[in-house]
This record gives C-alpha cells, sequence and structure tokens, in this order.
C-alpha cells in the first residue's frame, strides 16, 4: 500500500486528488495539509462520507508524524519549492504538479534527490492529451519552425505563462536549435502586446478569464499556411490518471523526472 498525503489538499487540484488517491487501488490517503480547513475531515471537503483523515498545516510536523511514501503538491509557485525540500529531508518521494519552480531549483531538487536516495516527479501537466500536443508540437517544429504558443487558463491561476507553455517551449526550442523568429525592429505600441519572449523570439502569450479550466494552443505558420495543435482540460479530472500514475512510478525511481513525458513515453 502506498500511503499518500497531499499538501494543497483544499484547492481545487488539491480536492480532486484526494478524490483520486482515495478511489485508487494500492494507495492509502494518510494525511491532507492546506493553511484553510484545518481541522476539516476530508472526507467532507469531497463528498464522501467521514474518512477519518483530517486536514493539518504543518507539512513537516505532518511528513515525521505520518511517515507516508508519497507527497502529492498542488499548492502555489511561492511555497512548492520549500515543500519538496521538506518532503525530500524527511524521506518522503515529492509528485509535484504546482508550477512555477525554475531551472535552478529543479537543479537544487536534483542533487537532494540523490543526497536523500529517493526520487522526485515534477509534471507541469498531468493530462494525457498535453503531453501529447507537446509531443506532435516538438515534432511539428522540425518542419515549421516559426511557432508561437497561447496558453488560457482560469482566472484564479498565480502564474503566467503557465508551467505547460514553458515546458512546451523549452522542448520546441531544444528541437529547433539556433532559429530566431520575429522582426528585431518590430514596435510594441503597448507594453506586452507580443507577449512573452522565450528563445529565439518564440511568444508566449496568456489568457486569464473565467470560463476557461486549462488549454493551450501551438500555432505553427510556414508559407501559405498554418497549423494549430490545440489542448483542451475541460476538467481536472483530466490530469487524475497522470497523478496516479505518477504515484505508483515515483516509488520506483531514485532521481528527479521533469516532466510525466519522460514516464509515459520511454
Ligand atoms: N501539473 C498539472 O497537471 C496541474 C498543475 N496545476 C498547478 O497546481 C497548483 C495549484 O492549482 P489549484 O489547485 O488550481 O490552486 P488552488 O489555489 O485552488 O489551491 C492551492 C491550495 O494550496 C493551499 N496553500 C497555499 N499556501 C499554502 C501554505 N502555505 N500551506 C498550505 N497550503 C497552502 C491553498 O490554501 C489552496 O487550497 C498551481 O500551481 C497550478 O498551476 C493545476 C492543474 C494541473
Ligand atoms: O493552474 C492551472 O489550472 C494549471 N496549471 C498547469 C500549468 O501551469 O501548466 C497545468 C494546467 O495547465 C492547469
Amino acid at each position: 500500500m502506498i500511503k499518500v498525503v497531499v499538501a494543497g489538499a483544499a484547492g481545487r487540484m488539491g480536492q480532486e486528488v484526494l478524490r483520486a488517491v482515495h478511489k485508487s487501488e494500492g494507495m492509502e490517503l494518510v494525511g491532507a495539509v492546506d493553511k484553510f480547513q484545518e481541522g476539516v475531515d476530508v472526507g467532507t471537503l469531497i463528498g464522501t462520507g467521514e474518512l477519518k483523515v483530517l486536514i493539518t498545516t504543518n507539512l513537516e510536523e505532518t511528513l515525521v508524524t505520518l511517515k507516508p511514501d508519497v507527497l502529492v503538491d498542488f499548492t502555489t509557485p511561492e511555497i512548492v519549492f520549500n515543500d519538496v525540500k521538506i518532503a525530500l529531508k524527511c524521506g518522503v518521494r515529492p509528485v509535484v504538479g504546482t508550477t512555477g519552480m525554475g531551472s535552478a531549483e529543479l537543479a537544487e531538487i536534483k542533487e537532494l534527490c540523490v543526497k536523500a536516495g529517493v526520487g522526485c516527479i515534477v509534471a507541469p501537466n498531468f493530462a494525457i492529451g498535453a503531453l501529447l500536443m507537446i509531443k506532435f508540437a516538438a515534432e511539428a517544429v522540425k518542419y515549421m519552425p516559426h511557432v508561437e504558443i497561447i496558453e488560457l487558463h482560469h482566472d484564479k491561476k498565480l502564474d503566467a505563462p503557465s508551467g505547460t507553455a514553458i515546458k512546451t517551449a523549452e522542448l520546441i526550442s531544444q528541437v529547433r536549435g539556433d532559429f530566431q523568429q520575429g522582426l528585431a525592429a518590430e514596435i510594441e505600441k503597448i507594453p506586452g502586446a507580443r507577449g512573452g519572449e522565450f528563445d529565439g523570439g518564440i511568444r508566449i502569450h496568456s489568457i486569464r478569464l473565467p470560463g476557461y479550466v486549462a488549454h493551450q494552443e501551438v500555432i505553427f505558420g510556414g508559407v501559405g499556411q498554418t497549423l494549430t495543435i490545440r489542448h483542451d482540460s475541460i476538467s481536472r479530472e483530466s490530469f487524475m490518471p497522470g497523478v496516479v500514475l505518477a504515484v505508483q512510478k515515483v516509488m520506483h525511481i531514485n532521481s528527479l523526472v521533469y516532466g510525466l513525458e519522460n514516464i509515459l513515453f520511454e
């Protein structure tokens, strides 16, 4: 039985993860951490009836007391790095969905995994369709190197651009190599109108509106044609098979894996 603690348990993703872990065979939900809803039984929160797992607020205390195998983290860009460090210090394997960590933090996590001798999975997106979108985009860019990304999310999202957009840009940029798109003489009459620039002129545009869940278009332009690869998460259930898979897989690795595609498509 894999013992799981969920951090960010009262949040949009956290509650979905509580349900998924509770329903999954071979997993036991032993703890839940959030700064809100302290003392609330998670069963009440997710509508299953009492589960005798109460929300706590101190992650380190919770991990030391409950000694889980895995910490699933869906918190905020501000605290996720600290949560991962706490987990690794306690010998607990992190599965991280929270976005916002940069390359310096990932490099440090990689070292901490080696030190702790346990694995960690950081996945900017757990939805299979999103992973396929990124994979297909990395293929398309070989033939159509002019590309821009539009990501569209709900208006409560804290970070921009999305972790998925950054991961997409990283991969297509890696495949595309030394290529520069766009006009050096371009004039932006409203700052930001052309989006944020990743490497080589790849632009990322972030839209935040009520009504959206998580969506992304990768648009390629060629002579007389465009190609759009689009993914839509229309509910947060879309991420759950990936989260459950990551919880299972993290038990068998002892290093950092950044991106679920490295597990799914290997
Ligand atoms: N990798 C993936 O597939 C996905 C990743 N995400 C990412 O997951 C993260 C969470 O997203 P949502 O659930 O929509 O956010 P949310 O705001 O609904 O949930 C975050 C939770 O963290 C809690 N929290 C904040 N600070 C805390 C602290 N100091 N101690 C304990 N708990 C604290 C909040 O109270 C809240 O309940 C975001 O970074 C988002 O980008 C979201 C969807 C899919
Ligand atoms: O905040 C969200 O909602 C999402 N965040 C992740 C990201 O930043 O890419 C994954 C998905 O897009 C939903």
